[in-house]
This record gives structure tokens, C-alpha cells and sequence, in this order.
């Protein structure tokens, strides 16, 4: 499966850099088209018709940019040719010298539409080409023996590439902080609810489009009120994030652990049926017993109860299948903690209507020590 949060941190940056494409193939379409007039004008049909194809192709990309996926492929399909229509204006013997102030564009727009590292290698090799045209066409001109006019070029366009480079590589380092604070849990590191969700949109995509089963575990811990009661508030967010590591630790590559607030934990199985997603739950009601919890030396024993749901539809929602393992967690909790419920397949068809839908499987019953069945308050 993908690296899920790599791919968010990604959704942030491309984002904002759809927006930034999408304003240059704006100004594109509309200078290119007066452009081609101007050109047409002065009976410079190579580069008219060079600007005119330019203008069509930016044209398209406004409908395109909008919903691609493939934002940094068009993003390279667009801004080669881009610059290759720029470089002819620089190599062309019609254009006049004040073409090249064009050359300043290309390090800011390179930087802004594909980041620090593309930007810069792209940047650098075009505005070498620049450098190369320059020379070829002005190489034994009067112009050249000014250092005054090619230095303020050369100043103006090295500070537009400094300042390009720096500002995008610290604003793609504050990017990606705010993106991990708005994703995670700050207790536990875990995904927070609103990024697991994202997770499971993107996942359940994928598996839904290659016909695998996935399953979403919801885990809450058992009596924790007691752990904040008895050994404090501290105590508690300790046994929170060990419990968080217990799990972590015990899930395959691929699946996901969240933190969806307080002491409840949602899990996302990747490829697992119900029959999966009931073993996996049990090594990690194992692992988390297992873990118990210390106290300044003192174990915890803390448990926790698991509600599994398996998606049986590509409709259904997380809110739906969230409440289906909610359901059965519920009733982990009622039959006594530190147990797995599973929710049970739909009867083929649906239920009858008027009909009770069947009971979740439950698969064990140990009751801890201690930790007699009790209604909770939930
Ligand atoms: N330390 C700490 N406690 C939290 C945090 N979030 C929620 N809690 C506490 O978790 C406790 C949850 O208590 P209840 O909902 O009554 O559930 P419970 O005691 O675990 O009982 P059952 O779920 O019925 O087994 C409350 O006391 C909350 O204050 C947190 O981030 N840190």
C-alpha cells in the first residue's frame, strides 16, 4: 500500500501549486494570444505560430489543471515548452535585447509550480541556455563590452533564483509542520481522526478498485477513568501513549493506527475480511494486554475491548462503518472488556424489512481479574 502520509503532505503542496499553474496558464492563454497579434503584425510567423500553439495548449490546461492528478507531469508538459518558446525569443535575430528581462521569470516560476529541488535543477539549466543564447548573439557586440548591463542581468537574476530557492524551501518546511500538526495526534503521534479518515478514503479507493476486502477495528481502553482517578492525569496520558506503541508495533506495514480522541483508537486493516480483522484484533487485544501499563513501577493492567466492521460496500461511508464497529464495541464492552466483537455479514440481499439485524460474533469472553461485566456509560 502507499505511504499515505507522504501523499497528504503532497495534497497540501499540490494544492498550492495547482492554484500557482493555474494563474500562469491564465496569463499564458491571454499575453500569448496578444502575443500572436503583435507578432503577427510585425510578419514574425515562426515565433506568431510558436505563441499561438502555446496559447491553445494553455487554454486546455485551465479546463486540464483543475482535477489532474498528475499535477507535476502537466506542470513539466507546460513549462518546457514554455521556456523553449522563451529561449527562441532570446535566439531569434527579430527579438529585440529587452527579451531577455524575460530570463528573471524562469528561476521564480520554476521554484513556485515544482518546489525547491525540480525548481532549482530546471532553473539552472535554463537560465544557462539563456546565458548561452546571450552570447551567441551578443557575443562580439558593443553591449557585451559593458560589464554595467550584463552584471545588473546577471545580479538580478541570480537574487530572483536566491529568493525563489529560499522562500520556497522554507515555506515547504512550515508546510510540512503545519501539515503534521493538523494530521496528528499530539499526545501520541498517532494520525488524528480527521487524517485517518483520508486514510481510509484513499485506501478504501484502492481496494474497492481491486476487489480486496478492509476492515476498520475500533479499539477503546478499558476502565481508564480508574488509571486518571487513581494515579493521575499523567499517569493516564503515559498509558495512552504506551498503548498507542503496543499497537502501532503489532499492525502489519500498510495498515494504519489512529487516534480518534480520548481513550479510542480506530485501526484500518489493509486487505483483511472479517475472519482477518478478528485475528488481528486478537494479537492486538493480546499486545495491549500484554503492554499493561506501568505506573511508577506499578503495573496498570490495563486492557482494551475491539469492535471489528468489514466494508461490504463501495458506498458505504467511514461514518458508516466507524458506527458498525462502534456498534460492536459496544458490545464488547457490555459482555465484560477486554474482548473482540465482530460485526456480522449483511444477510444476502439486505435484511427483511422490519427484521432485527443479526447480532455481532462475539470471540471471547475472558473476563479479567477484576473487571467484572458492567454496563458501561457510553
Ligand atoms: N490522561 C488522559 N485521560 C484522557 C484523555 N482523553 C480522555 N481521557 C479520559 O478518559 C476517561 C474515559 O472514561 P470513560 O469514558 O468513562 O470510560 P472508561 O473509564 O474507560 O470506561 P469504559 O470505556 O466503559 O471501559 C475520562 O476520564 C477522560 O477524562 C487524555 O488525553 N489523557
Amino acid at each position: 500500500m502507499r505511504d499515505t502520509r507522504s501523499n497528504s503532505y503532497d495534497g497540501f503542496a499540490a494544492r498550492h501549486r495547482r492554484t500557482v499553474l493555474l494563474v500562469l496558464v491564465t496569463l499564458t492563454a491571454l499575453f500569448g494570444a496578444a502575443y500572436v497579434i503583435i507578432n503577427l503584425q510585425a510578419g514574425k510567423y515562426i515565433i506568431a505560430g510558436m505563441e499561438l500553439a502555446m496559447t491553445v495548449f494553455a487554454a486546455t490546461l485551465i479546463v486540464i489543471v483543475r482535477g489532474t492528478r498528475r499535477l507535476t507531469e502537466w506542470t513539466i508538459a507546460f513549462i518546457i515548452p514554455f521556456y523553449a518558446v522563451m529561449m527562441y525569443g532570446f535566439y531569434s535575430p527579430n527579438t529585440e535585447v529587452t527579451v531577455y528581462s524575460w530570463v528573471m521569470v524562469i528561476p521564480l516560476l520554476a521554484h513556485l509550480l515544482l518546489g525547491r529541488r525540480l525548481g532549482a535543477v530546471l532553473s539552472l539549466f535554463f537560465i544557462g541556455c539563456a546565458g548561452a543564447l546571450f552570447y551567441h548573439r551578443f557575443g562580439g557586440a558593443s553591449l557585451v563590452q559593458t560589464p554595467g548591463a550584463i552584471a545588473n542581468v546577471t545580479m538580478a537574476t541570480a537574487t530572483v533564483f536566491a529568493l525563489a530557492h529560499f522562500y520556497e524551501a522554507s515555506r515547504e518546511q512550515a508546510e510540512r509542520r503545519l501539515a503534521r500538526m493538523a494530521m496528528t495526534d499530539a499526545l501520541t503521534g498517532l494520525p488524528n481522526r480527521a487524517y485517518f479518515e483520508q486514510i481510509f478514503e484513499q485506501e478504501k479507493q484502492e481496494h474497492v478498485a481491486h476487489d480486496l476486502p478492509l476492515s476498520l477495528l475500533m479499539v477503546d481502553v478499558d476502565f481508564f477513568k480508574q488509571v486518571n482517578d487513581v494515579h493521575g492525569h499523567e499517569a493516564g496520558d503515559a498509558a495512552l501513549r504506551d498503548i498507542a506503541t503496543a499497537m502501532r508495533d503489532n499492525v502489519r506495514q500498510g495498515d494504519a493506527v489512529g487516534r480518534l480522541g480520548g481513550e479510542e483508537f480506530a485501526i484500518l486493516l489493509c486487505n483483511s475480511d472479517k475472519r482477518r480483522g478478528q485475528a488481528i484484533a486478537e494479537e492486538l487485544r493480546r499486545a495491549v494486554e500484554r503492554c499493561g501499563c506501568r505506573h511508577r513501577n506499578k503495573a496498570l493492567n490495563l486492557t482494551a475491548s475491539f469492535g471489528v466492521a468489514t466494508l461490504v460496500a463501495s458506498g458505504q461511508t467511514f461514518e458508516d462503518l466507524l458506527s458498525r464497529a462502534d456498534r460492536c464495541l459496544y458490545s464488547a464492552k457490555r459482555a465484560g472488556r477486554n474482548r473482540v466483537v465482530v460485526d456480522p455479514p449483511k444477510p444476502a440481499g439486505g435484511a427483511a424489512p422490519g427484521t432485527m439485524p443479526a447480532p455481532p460474533l462475539m470471540s471471547r469472553h475472558p473476563a479479567g481479574p477484576g473487571q467484572e461485566a458492567q454496563k458501561p456509560e457510553r
